[in-house]
């Protein structure tokens, strides 16, 4: 649907460019389909501009969705995420405005899922600190004692099994992983996709049998420091956690001292709280720590997709059609 530049429904973003704008590269497809509002046009001229808002293009969680913002937006209709993670947005105050929700499940999972395997691989093979080890003193160091864990075989506990879930689980298959999983409910078509993939009711039992341990659930109340003292204490003490979906899904108190004292063998980490850490972060001092800023679906290709995705969303909501990936505030 391309209109003519006066009739294109106002898309309001952060701004363009910079850590919380739309791309660059992103902006023509947009302005085929929108008429493109950055935050500081739509402070500057609010009067005029708010009425022409009728959906939202969250980039990297902003704009801040608040009730002001929301209030000064008589018509907006839809809101679009460029990830699948909603924990940012308060979707019940968003609901009560009539304004309808969509994030990007499709276009994320697989380099979210990339992004889980590179840091299981990275941590158990101890390629950071070898490229560390590499760069400064040269490569006969790397002869030393770098022993890592082999990961051939090794036994794979994953804590949720949506679609990024699911495809970490086809990953590892290639490297011949037994894989565990835990999710709220159990997921029959995925084991018979994964021969020999098996169900943990209890959280605990994945726990305890697994050599690496990998978080993919949502940031939810109940999933908040889900992974605590009590969850690292039954890991084994060979164990690496590995969390790519939200910081405070683990007690990050609670790991550095696992840490620290060798109850774990080591985290990777693409999510902290906050994000960046402060550069005196306990966690940036410890050497069994490998933690990358948030890149899990960071490539040319999958932001791409994203927008395509968000465009799709939005495009549907509009016309009043069925929202293709809408979220419903539970
Ligand atoms: O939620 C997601 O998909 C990513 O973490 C980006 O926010």
């Amino acid at each position: 649907m391309i209109m003519g530049e006066g009739e294109l429904p106002g898309l309001l973003v952060n701004e363009i460019g910079g850590i919380h704008g739309v791309l660059h590269s992103h902006v023509e497809f947009l302005k085929k389909h929108f008429y493109l509002i950055t935050m500081k046009e739509f402070l500057e001229d609010r009067k005029h501009l708010s009425k022409k808002v009728q959906a939202i293009y969250l980039w990297w969680h902003k704009p801040v969705i608040d009730q002001e913002l929301l209030q000064s937006l008589p018509n907006l209709k839809v809101i679009a995420n460029s990830g699948v993670g909603m924990d940012h947005l308060d979707l019940k105050l968003v609901a009560t405005f009539g304004v309808k929700m969509a994030n990007a499940p499709h276009a994320v999972s697989s380099s979210t899922a990339d992004t889980g395997m590179a840091l299981l691989l990275a941590s158990a093979r101890r390629l950071v600190e070898g490229c560390h080890v590499a760069f400064s003193l040269g490569m006969e160091y790397c002869e030393a004692d770098f022993l890592g864990v082999k990961v051939t075989r090794a036994t794979l506990g994953i804590i949720g099994m949506g679609s990024i879930g699911y495809k970490i689980a086809l990953r590892a298959r290639a490297f011949e992983m037994n894989i565990l999983y835990h999710n709220r409910t159990r997921r029959k078509e995925h084991e018979e996709q994964l021969v020999g993939a098996v169900y943990c009711e209890k959280i605990d039992s994945l726990l305890q049998q697994s050599d690496f341990v990998m978080v993919v659930v949502s940031l939810t109340p109940q999933t908040h420091k889900l992974i605590g003292k009590r969850e690292m204490e039954l890991m084994k003490p060979t164990a690496t956690l590995i969390n790519i979906s939200r910081g405070a899904v683990v007690d990050q108190e609670a790991l550095v001292r696992a840490l620290q004292a060798g109850v774990i063998r080591a985290a990777a980490l693409d999510v902290t709280y906050p994000e960046p850490l402060p550069r005196d972060h306990p966690l940036l001092k410890l050497k069994n720590v490998i933690i990358t800023p948030h890149l899990g679906i960071k490539t040319e290709k999958t932001t791409r997709m994203i927008t395509e995705e968000a465009v799709e969303n939005i495009l549907a909501a509009l016309n009043g059609l069925p929202i293709p990936s809408e979220v419903l505030p539970s």
